[in-house]
């Protein structure tokens, strides 16, 4: 069942003809645990609901196991879905709330029996079956809703941000839950979330989306360590990855902030140019005031690590992650430079970073 969605655009009518999606194009593997991410109104939530038949597509096809389901009403795309809000029947039990799609399609007695417990054992909610949802906590109210979605049999699985009511412990353990439910089942699982966490740790492919359009699609790995543009790179890492302005001074030697000299592994193009560094490659040194380059402002302790937030002296923020046992005071004078971990981005933003394996060592 893989779905490939291929050209795909969306106008909503009443939206001032304003483009929500652009050209996207994806394929989908069955079985694979697929995320798409981006920001708040980037229109991941269209996206699904075009895939479910909820929205209807202004141009291009999606077809899933090769055949187009552009005008295919939901109820034919064997796919469940599952919402944000959970969507529960108040009146319903916990029992009735799962079978009642299966009812609906008039599976006999038996079979949805069969169905609705083996699904209730495999989301740990025999115990409450008989409740209302009004009776149960946030998570497992989540879990019905899950259960349903295993219940129907469905080869794919939707999910429109499943975890964004939920406290960030429980978000923690229902990812887990989801992710260990969707490699059980073997089903393909279609991702929606504004959350890089989730992303990051649950998919197995990512479509990251903005400005209406698809930015990249890739490995958690691929998508932080090789970032198509600074939106992808700044996306995704807590904290955020350091954007810099840079230009050439040497072939194969940078100027960071118009402030410290870096040498690369690879042939600077350009002669300005934009620096992305993590701030785990981020050097912080303690330095009397006509050393120093920089200012702390502040410092988060971690526990394992402190994040400083320092301020260099032509006023541009940079955030560092130091080991814990070091000490920044507020004001400090401090020197700051970086590993040779780098990437480099044109001015308008795309990585052209020679070695896409990774990072540029110095
Ligand atoms: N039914 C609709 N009619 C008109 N415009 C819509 C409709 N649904 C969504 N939009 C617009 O389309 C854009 C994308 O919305 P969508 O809900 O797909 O984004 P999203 O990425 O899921 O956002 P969020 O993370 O906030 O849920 C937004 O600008 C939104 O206002």
């Amino acid at each position: 069942m893989s779905t490939l969605i291929t050209n795909v655009c969306k106008q909503y009518d009443n939206n001032q003809g304003k483009t929500v999606l652009s050209n996207v194009s994806a394929e989908i593997e069955t079985g694979e645990f697929f995320v798409i991410v981006g920001p708040s109104g980037c229109g991941k939530s269209t996206l699904l609901r075009m895939i479910a038949g909820l929205t209807e597509i202004t141009d291009g096809e999606i077809a899933i196991d090769g055949k187009v389901v552009n005008n295919l009403p939901p109820k034919d795309r064997n796919l469940t879905m599952v919402f944000q809000s959970y969507a529960l029947f108040p009146f319903l039990s916990v029992w009735d709330n799962v079978a009642f799609g299966l009812k609906a399609r008039k599976h006999d007695q038996a079979e949805v029996s069969e169905r609705v417990n083996n699904a209730l054992k495999m989301v740990n909610l025999e115990d409450l079956k008989d409740r209302k949802p009004r009776e149960l906590s946030g998570g497992q109210r989540q879990r019905v809703a899950l259960a349903r979605a295993v219940a129907s049999d469905a080869k794919i699985c939707l999910m429109d941000e499943p975890l964004s009511n939920l406290d960030a412990q429980l978000r923690i353990k229902m990812r887990q839950e989801i992710y260990a439910l969707q490699r059980k089942l073997g089903i393909t699982l279609i991702y929606v979330t504004h959350d890089q966490v989730e992303a990051m740790t649950m998919a197995d492919h990512i479509m990251v989306l903005h400005d209406s359009k698809v930015q990249q699609i890739g490995t958690p790995t691929e998508i932080y360590k090789n970032p198509a543009n600074e939106f992808v790179a700044s996306f995704f890492g807590v904290p955020p990855i350091n954007i810099m302005y840079a230009s050439k001074v040497g072939a194969h030697s940078i100027k960071v902030n118009n402030d410290y000299q870096l040498d690369l592994d690879q042939a600077v193009t350009e002669n300005e140019l934009k620096v992305g560094i993590r701030p785990n490659e981020m050097i912080v040194e303690k330095a009397e005031e006509l050393q120093s380059n920089a200012t702390v402002q502040n410092v988060e302790f971690l526990g394992d690590e402190k994040i400083v937030h320092a301020k260099f002296n032509n006023g541009v923020m940079v955030s560092a992650i130091v080991p814990s046992d070091t000490e920044f005071d507020m004001f400090e004078t401090v020197k700051i430079t970086s590993t040779g971990n780098v990437l480099l981005f044109s001015q308008d933003g795309i990585n052209i970073t020679e070695n896409k394996g990774g990072l540029v060592n110095a």
